[in-house]
């Protein structure tokens, strides 16, 4: 398999205290990559650290043989933040349109693809609806639609499905292995293990270091547990 994602030795620090620290991982072609880890631990320090909104203290982060940060790459990347980046004065579908437009996706098929990113995520209905009047976990959804806008190739998501119900986010799930079949990489920051459990691989962040890395199954039998929060506090040094 072909490596997306290469970090080597990244460390991050602000003003002299270290938020990462040795970070070294490898990301494949079409797999969903785990970033787990407490409050506070720097995985969204690490994801901007990939997407390139952030330069690392040092080390070397490259995507498909390209060091980041660079603009150029960003057009491969959908990265949905933490907090969500919408003009609360446009609709649904004007958002949508500012970043194709902004993302160079041609006119003629701007409409249709809104379309298509909106039903991906359960607000073909709400299309018309002013951003500011949807509730949390809309504003959310319609965050995780301008990802998609421009077909990414590798989708980052920073605490993707917080706010969303359990139906909707097994719909969400199910439209991220429908993608991952399709050979795009998908990295995930999640606190929630239920989530942990559904990616491929896993890295276990705590304090800026990566304790563990894996497929989740890999880390449930390496630590002779039934659970990935059992195998968290295995690595974070707590006897289960
Ligand atoms: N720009 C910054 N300047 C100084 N400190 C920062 C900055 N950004 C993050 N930090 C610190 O880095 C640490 C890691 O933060 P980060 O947001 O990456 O954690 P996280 O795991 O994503 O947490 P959460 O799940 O709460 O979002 C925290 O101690 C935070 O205070």
């Amino acid at each position: 398999m072909d490596s997306f994602i290469t970090m080597n030795e990244v460390s991050q620090s602000f003003n002299g205290e270290d938020v990462l620290t040795s970070i070294n991982l490898e990301i494949n072609e079409g797999e969903i990559y785990g970033l787990l880890g407490p409050s506070g631990s720097g995985k969204t320090t690490l994801v901007k650290t990939i997407v390139g909104t952030l330069k690392p203290s040092s080390g070397t982060v490259y995507v498909q043989d390209v060091e980041m940060p660079s603009l150029k790459k960003l057009q491969d990347i959908g990265y949905m933040a933490q907090a969500d980046a919408l003009y609360s004065e446009l609709t649904a579908k004007e958002n949508l349109a500012f970043f194709a437009k902004l993302y160079g996706i041609p006119r003629h098929s701007i409409s249709n693809r809104i379309d298509e990113v909106l039903s991906q995520v359960d607000l073909l209905e709400s299309k018309n609806k002013l951003a500011d009047k949807f509730s949390g976990g809309m504003k959310r959804r319609l965050s995780l639609a301008i990802a998609l806008l421009h077909k990414p190739k590798i989708l980052i998501l920073d605490e993707p499905t917080v706010g969303i119900d359990p139906i909707l986010r097994n719909k969400v799930w199910n439209h991220f292995y429908e993608m991952k079949q399709q050979g795009i990489s998908i990295i995930i920051t999640t606190h929630v293990m239920d989530e942990a459990e559904k990616c491929d691989q896993l890295a276990l962040l705590r304090d800026g270091k990566i304790m563990a890395s894996g497929s989740p199954s890999k880390l449930k039998k390496q630590t002779n547990t039934s659970s990935i929060e059992q195998s968290f506090l295995y690595y974070g040094g707590v006897q289960t």
